[in-house]
Protein backbone atom coordinates (compact mmCIF):
# COMPACT_ATOMS: atom_id res chain seq x y z
CA UNK A 1 0.00 0.00 0.00
CA UNK A 2 1.68 3.51 -1.28
CA UNK A 3 0.82 6.59 0.21
CA UNK A 4 1.70 10.13 0.08
CA UNK A 5 5.31 11.33 1.60
CA UNK A 6 4.80 12.99 4.98
CA UNK A 7 6.57 15.15 7.09
CA UNK A 8 5.24 14.92 10.86
CA UNK A 9 6.68 16.90 13.94
CA UNK A 10 7.63 15.63 17.36
CA UNK A 11 7.56 17.91 20.22
CA UNK A 12 9.82 17.85 23.18
CA UNK A 13 8.09 17.85 26.89
CA UNK A 14 8.78 18.99 30.47
CA UNK A 15 7.40 17.99 33.34
CA UNK A 16 6.21 20.84 35.19
CA UNK A 17 5.54 18.48 38.78
CA UNK A 18 7.12 15.09 39.17
CA UNK A 19 6.36 13.57 42.38
CA UNK A 20 7.13 9.79 42.85
CA UNK A 21 4.02 7.70 44.68
CA UNK A 22 5.88 4.80 44.91
CA UNK A 23 7.42 1.67 43.52
CA UNK A 24 5.43 -1.28 42.13
CA UNK A 25 6.39 -5.16 42.15
CA UNK A 26 7.74 -4.86 39.11
CA UNK A 27 10.15 -1.95 39.80
CA UNK A 28 8.30 0.50 37.42
CA UNK A 29 7.44 3.90 39.81
CA UNK A 30 3.80 5.17 40.24
CA UNK A 31 3.64 8.92 39.78
CA UNK A 32 2.04 12.53 39.70
CA UNK A 33 2.99 14.75 36.97
CA UNK A 34 1.71 17.61 35.49
CA UNK A 35 3.53 17.44 31.73
CA UNK A 36 3.63 19.98 28.91
CA UNK A 37 4.57 20.17 25.37
CA UNK A 38 7.08 22.68 24.50
CA UNK A 39 7.85 24.16 21.57
CA UNK A 40 11.00 22.13 20.33
CA UNK A 41 10.86 19.44 17.65
CA UNK A 42 12.42 16.51 16.37
CA UNK A 43 11.34 16.42 12.35
CA UNK A 44 10.19 12.87 10.82
CA UNK A 45 9.60 12.40 6.54
CA UNK A 46 7.75 9.14 6.18
CA UNK A 47 8.25 7.70 2.59
CA UNK A 48 6.91 4.56 1.15
CA UNK A 49 9.92 2.43 0.80
CA UNK A 50 10.90 -1.22 -0.15
CA UNK A 51 9.51 -3.99 2.10
CA UNK A 52 10.84 -2.99 5.56
CA UNK A 53 11.58 -0.35 7.92
CA UNK A 54 14.78 1.51 7.18
CA UNK A 55 16.07 4.73 9.28
CA UNK A 56 18.76 7.61 8.24
CA UNK A 57 19.42 10.35 11.24
CA UNK A 58 20.41 13.27 8.96
CA UNK A 59 22.18 15.04 12.28
CA UNK A 60 23.00 13.44 15.48
CA UNK A 61 24.61 10.69 14.05
CA UNK A 62 25.82 7.98 16.78
CA UNK A 63 23.42 9.95 19.21
CA UNK A 64 20.67 7.45 18.52
CA UNK A 65 20.84 4.19 17.06
CA UNK A 66 20.04 3.95 13.24
CA UNK A 67 18.51 0.67 13.05
CA UNK A 68 15.46 -1.67 14.46
CA UNK A 69 16.49 -0.23 18.11
CA UNK A 70 15.56 3.29 16.94
CA UNK A 71 12.08 3.54 18.77
CA UNK A 72 10.24 5.30 15.56
CA UNK A 73 11.15 2.05 13.95
CA UNK A 74 10.37 0.30 16.47
CA UNK A 75 6.88 2.07 16.87
CA UNK A 76 6.38 1.79 12.87
CA UNK A 77 7.09 -2.13 13.83
CA UNK A 78 3.97 -2.53 16.03
CA UNK A 79 1.94 -0.29 13.92
CA UNK A 80 2.45 -2.29 10.48
CA UNK A 81 1.80 -5.46 12.97
CA UNK A 82 -1.25 -4.53 14.62
CA UNK A 83 -2.17 -3.13 11.45
CA UNK A 84 -2.03 -6.03 9.34
CA UNK A 85 -0.21 -4.28 6.77
CA UNK A 86 3.16 -5.38 5.25
CA UNK A 87 5.70 -2.94 6.28
CA UNK A 88 7.15 -0.59 3.09
CA UNK A 89 8.29 2.50 4.95
CA UNK A 90 11.86 5.16 4.61
CA UNK A 91 12.61 7.35 7.81
CA UNK A 92 14.10 9.96 7.68
CA UNK A 93 15.09 11.93 11.20
CA UNK A 94 15.79 15.28 12.14
CA UNK A 95 16.80 14.92 15.78
CA UNK A 96 17.16 18.11 17.32
CA UNK A 97 15.73 17.24 20.86
CA UNK A 98 18.63 16.23 23.16
CA UNK A 99 18.99 12.38 23.73
CA UNK A 100 18.67 11.05 27.18
CA UNK A 101 18.11 14.37 28.81
CA UNK A 102 14.45 14.36 30.31
CA UNK A 103 12.31 15.59 27.23
CA UNK A 104 11.01 12.10 26.35
CA UNK A 105 12.47 13.09 22.71
CA UNK A 106 12.54 9.38 21.60
CA UNK A 107 9.25 8.88 23.48
CA UNK A 108 7.80 11.54 20.77
CA UNK A 109 8.98 10.43 17.76
CA UNK A 110 7.80 7.04 18.93
CA UNK A 111 4.36 8.47 19.20
CA UNK A 112 4.52 10.62 15.91
CA UNK A 113 5.29 7.99 14.13
CA UNK A 114 1.96 5.42 15.07
CA UNK A 115 -0.28 8.85 14.63
CA UNK A 116 1.34 9.47 11.34
CA UNK A 117 1.48 5.78 9.73
CA UNK A 118 -2.15 5.53 11.36
CA UNK A 119 -3.38 8.70 9.37
CA UNK A 120 -1.07 7.82 6.00
CA UNK A 121 -3.12 4.39 6.02
CA UNK A 122 -6.58 5.95 6.70
CA UNK A 123 -6.76 5.36 10.57
CA UNK A 124 -6.78 1.01 10.65
CA UNK A 125 -5.86 1.30 14.50
CA UNK A 126 -8.12 2.73 16.85
CA UNK A 127 -7.38 5.30 19.67
CA UNK A 128 -7.64 2.65 22.05
CA UNK A 129 -5.29 0.72 19.77
CA UNK A 130 -2.76 3.08 19.03
CA UNK A 131 -2.32 3.61 23.08
CA UNK A 132 -2.07 -0.02 23.56
CA UNK A 133 0.84 0.10 21.57
CA UNK A 134 2.15 3.31 22.85
CA UNK A 135 2.41 2.15 26.46
CA UNK A 136 3.84 -0.98 25.24
CA UNK A 137 7.08 1.13 23.98
CA UNK A 138 7.42 3.25 27.19
CA UNK A 139 5.72 4.73 29.69
CA UNK A 140 6.27 8.25 28.27
CA UNK A 141 4.80 7.63 25.03
CA UNK A 142 1.18 7.71 25.54
CA UNK A 143 1.39 10.98 26.90
CA UNK A 144 2.58 12.43 23.54
CA UNK A 145 -0.50 10.38 21.61
CA UNK A 146 -2.66 13.48 23.99
CA UNK A 147 -1.13 16.22 21.57
CA UNK A 148 -1.48 18.82 24.85
CA UNK A 149 -0.72 19.07 28.13
CA UNK A 150 -1.53 16.04 30.66
CA UNK A 151 -1.81 15.22 34.18
CA UNK A 152 -0.31 11.89 34.27
CA UNK A 153 -0.95 9.22 37.31
CA UNK A 154 -0.17 5.55 37.16
CA UNK A 155 3.65 5.05 35.06
CA UNK A 156 2.24 7.70 33.40
CA UNK A 157 -0.23 5.98 31.42
CA UNK A 158 -3.21 7.06 33.09
CA UNK A 159 -3.66 10.79 31.40
CA UNK A 160 -6.42 12.94 31.68
CA UNK A 161 -6.38 16.33 29.25
CA UNK A 162 -4.96 19.72 30.99
CA UNK A 163 -6.34 22.99 29.93
CA UNK A 164 -4.19 24.90 27.47
CA UNK A 165 -0.88 26.22 28.68
CA UNK A 166 -0.03 29.69 28.63
CA UNK A 167 2.91 29.70 26.14
CA UNK A 168 5.07 30.37 28.94
CA UNK A 169 9.06 31.71 27.37
CA UNK A 170 11.44 29.05 28.94
CA UNK A 171 15.25 28.56 28.34
CA UNK A 172 16.40 24.97 28.23
CA UNK A 173 19.88 23.90 29.36
CA UNK A 174 21.54 20.62 29.26
CA UNK A 175 24.97 19.61 30.42
CA UNK A 176 26.00 17.74 27.35
CA UNK A 177 26.11 14.70 29.51
CA UNK A 178 23.59 11.73 28.91
CA UNK A 179 21.71 10.17 32.08
CA UNK A 180 19.59 7.05 32.11
CA UNK A 181 15.90 7.55 32.86
CA UNK A 182 16.56 3.87 34.04
CA UNK A 183 19.88 4.48 36.45
CA UNK A 184 18.01 7.97 37.72
CA UNK A 185 14.87 5.78 38.99
CA UNK A 186 17.20 3.10 40.36
CA UNK A 187 19.01 5.29 42.84
CA UNK A 188 15.65 6.60 43.94
CA UNK A 189 16.14 3.78 46.03
CA UNK A 190 12.32 3.64 47.27
CA UNK A 191 11.71 0.81 49.13
CA UNK A 192 9.04 -1.39 47.77
CA UNK A 193 6.51 -0.62 50.50
CA UNK A 194 7.04 3.31 50.70
CA UNK A 195 4.18 5.70 49.72
CA UNK A 196 5.26 9.20 48.75
CA UNK A 197 3.11 12.05 49.27
CA UNK A 198 0.04 12.18 47.09
CA UNK A 199 -0.32 15.31 45.52
CA UNK A 200 -3.65 17.09 44.70
CA UNK A 201 -4.68 17.58 41.15
CA UNK A 202 -3.48 21.41 40.85
CA UNK A 203 -6.33 23.12 40.12
CA UNK A 204 -5.72 24.21 36.23
CA UNK A 205 -6.64 28.02 35.93
CA UNK A 206 -4.03 28.93 39.04
CA UNK A 207 -1.07 26.98 37.36
CA UNK A 208 -1.41 28.05 33.90
CA UNK A 209 -1.51 31.30 35.39
CA UNK A 210 1.51 30.67 36.86
CA UNK A 211 2.99 27.94 36.94
CA UNK A 212 5.77 28.73 39.26
CA UNK A 213 4.40 28.21 42.62
CA UNK A 214 4.03 24.60 41.69
CA UNK A 215 7.31 23.64 39.99
CA UNK A 216 8.73 20.56 42.06
CA UNK A 217 10.41 17.29 40.82
CA UNK A 218 11.12 14.22 42.89
CA UNK A 219 14.06 12.99 40.59
CA UNK A 220 16.24 16.03 40.97
CA UNK A 221 18.05 15.64 43.67
CA UNK A 222 18.63 12.07 42.63
CA UNK A 223 20.08 13.27 39.35
CA UNK A 224 22.31 15.90 41.13
CA UNK A 225 23.77 12.60 42.90
CA UNK A 226 25.02 11.80 39.75
CA UNK A 227 25.54 14.79 37.28
CA UNK A 228 26.94 18.14 39.82
CA UNK A 229 26.44 20.05 36.37
CA UNK A 230 22.45 19.94 37.16
CA UNK A 231 22.73 22.00 40.42
CA UNK A 232 25.65 23.99 38.60
CA UNK A 233 22.64 24.76 35.76
CA UNK A 234 19.94 25.62 38.38
CA UNK A 235 21.89 28.52 40.07
CA UNK A 236 23.62 29.71 36.48
CA UNK A 237 19.76 30.01 35.38
CA UNK A 238 18.33 31.28 39.02
CA UNK A 239 20.87 34.31 38.64
CA UNK A 240 19.25 35.12 34.65
CA UNK A 241 16.61 36.28 36.56
CA UNK A 242 14.09 33.18 36.03
CA UNK A 243 11.37 33.49 37.73
CA UNK A 244 11.36 29.51 38.59
CA UNK A 245 13.57 26.47 37.49
CA UNK A 246 13.34 22.84 37.60
CA UNK A 247 15.46 19.96 36.32
CA UNK A 248 12.66 18.10 33.72
CA UNK A 249 11.91 14.06 34.20
CA UNK A 250 14.82 12.43 34.56
CA UNK A 251 17.11 15.45 33.72
CA UNK A 252 19.83 16.12 33.02
CA UNK A 253 18.15 19.12 31.29
CA UNK A 254 17.02 22.27 33.29
CA UNK A 255 14.54 24.58 31.83
CA UNK A 256 14.08 28.12 33.48
CA UNK A 257 11.02 30.43 33.17
CA UNK A 258 10.48 33.84 32.13
CA UNK A 259 8.16 36.58 32.65
CA UNK A 260 8.80 37.55 28.36
CA UNK A 261 10.19 36.73 25.30
CA UNK A 262 13.03 39.30 26.00
CA UNK A 263 14.03 38.07 29.41
CA UNK A 264 14.11 34.86 28.22
CA UNK A 265 16.35 36.37 25.00
CA UNK A 266 18.90 38.13 27.40
CA UNK A 267 18.97 35.26 29.82
CA UNK A 268 19.53 32.74 26.76
CA UNK A 269 22.43 34.91 24.95
CA UNK A 270 24.36 35.32 28.99
CA UNK A 271 24.02 31.24 28.80
CA UNK A 272 25.46 30.39 25.86
CA UNK A 273 27.84 32.89 25.66
CA UNK A 274 29.27 32.01 28.57
CA UNK A 275 28.61 28.31 29.37
CA UNK A 276 29.79 27.28 25.69
CA UNK A 277 30.13 23.50 27.44
CA UNK A 278 26.43 23.73 27.84
CA UNK A 279 23.49 23.50 25.26
CA UNK A 280 21.39 26.16 25.82
CA UNK A 281 17.70 26.34 24.03
CA UNK A 282 15.15 29.02 23.85
CA UNK A 283 11.43 27.74 23.52
CA UNK A 284 8.09 28.00 25.33
CA UNK A 285 5.72 25.78 26.61
CA UNK A 286 3.48 24.84 24.14
CA UNK A 287 0.20 27.10 24.18
C1 LIG B 1 10.97 10.44 33.97
C2 LIG B 1 9.81 10.46 33.01
O1 LIG B 1 10.24 10.96 31.77
C3 LIG B 1 8.74 11.42 33.54
O2 LIG B 1 7.81 11.76 32.56
C4 LIG B 1 9.22 9.07 32.82
O3 LIG B 1 8.81 8.55 34.06
C5 LIG B 1 10.18 8.10 32.11
O4 LIG B 1 9.50 7.50 31.07
P1 LIG B 1 10.25 6.67 29.90
O5 LIG B 1 11.57 7.28 29.62
O6 LIG B 1 9.28 6.53 28.79
O7 LIG B 1 10.50 5.32 30.64
P2 LIG B 1 10.62 3.82 30.03
O8 LIG B 1 11.41 3.89 28.76
O9 LIG B 1 9.27 3.20 30.01
O10 LIG B 1 11.45 3.12 31.18
C6 LIG B 1 12.83 3.32 31.39
C7 LIG B 1 13.14 2.86 32.81
O11 LIG B 1 12.73 3.88 33.74
C8 LIG B 1 12.16 3.30 34.90
N1 LIG B 1 10.79 3.83 35.09
C9 LIG B 1 10.13 4.49 34.08
C10 LIG B 1 8.88 5.01 34.29
C11 LIG B 1 8.28 4.85 35.55
N2 LIG B 1 7.06 5.33 35.82
N3 LIG B 1 8.93 4.19 36.54
C12 LIG B 1 10.19 3.69 36.34
O12 LIG B 1 10.77 3.11 37.24
C13 LIG B 1 12.21 1.80 34.72
O13 LIG B 1 13.36 1.36 35.39
C14 LIG B 1 12.41 1.61 33.24
O14 LIG B 1 13.17 0.48 32.95
N1 LIG C 1 14.36 8.10 18.29
C1 LIG C 1 15.10 8.13 19.39
N2 LIG C 1 15.37 9.31 19.99
C2 LIG C 1 16.07 9.37 21.15
N3 LIG C 1 16.59 8.30 21.76
C3 LIG C 1 16.35 7.09 21.22
C4 LIG C 1 15.60 6.96 20.03
N4 LIG C 1 15.52 5.67 19.74
C5 LIG C 1 16.19 5.02 20.70
N5 LIG C 1 16.71 5.85 21.60
C6 LIG C 1 17.50 5.52 22.79
O1 LIG C 1 16.73 5.82 23.97
C7 LIG C 1 17.54 6.41 24.98
C8 LIG C 1 17.02 7.78 25.49
O2 LIG C 1 15.77 8.10 25.03
P1 LIG C 1 15.12 9.55 25.20
O3 LIG C 1 15.90 10.58 24.44
O4 LIG C 1 13.67 9.42 24.99
O5 LIG C 1 15.38 9.86 26.72
P2 LIG C 1 14.88 11.05 27.51
O6 LIG C 1 14.71 12.26 26.63
O7 LIG C 1 15.81 11.17 28.65
O8 LIG C 1 13.45 10.60 27.97
P3 LIG C 1 12.77 10.81 29.38
O9 LIG C 1 12.19 12.18 29.36
O10 LIG C 1 11.73 9.76 29.31
O11 LIG C 1 13.81 10.63 30.43
C9 LIG C 1 18.92 6.55 24.40
O12 LIG C 1 19.71 5.52 24.91
C10 LIG C 1 18.75 6.38 22.89
O13 LIG C 1 19.84 5.75 22.25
Amino acid sequence: MDFMPRHIKAPAKVNLILRIRGKRADGYHELQSLMCPIELFDGLWLSPGRPGIRIRVKNGKGLVPENGENLAVRAAALFYGAAEIPAALDVEMEKNIPVAAGLGGGSSDAAAVLMGLNAVYGHPLSPPELFRLASGLGADVPFFLMQGAAWAEGIGDQLESFRKIQPLPMVLVNPNVALSTAAVYKNLKWGLTKEGIKTKKPHFEETLMDPVPWLFNDLEPVAVSMCQEVARIREAVLETGASGVLMSGSGPTVFGLFKDQRAAGEARSFLSENFRHWRVVGTQLMP
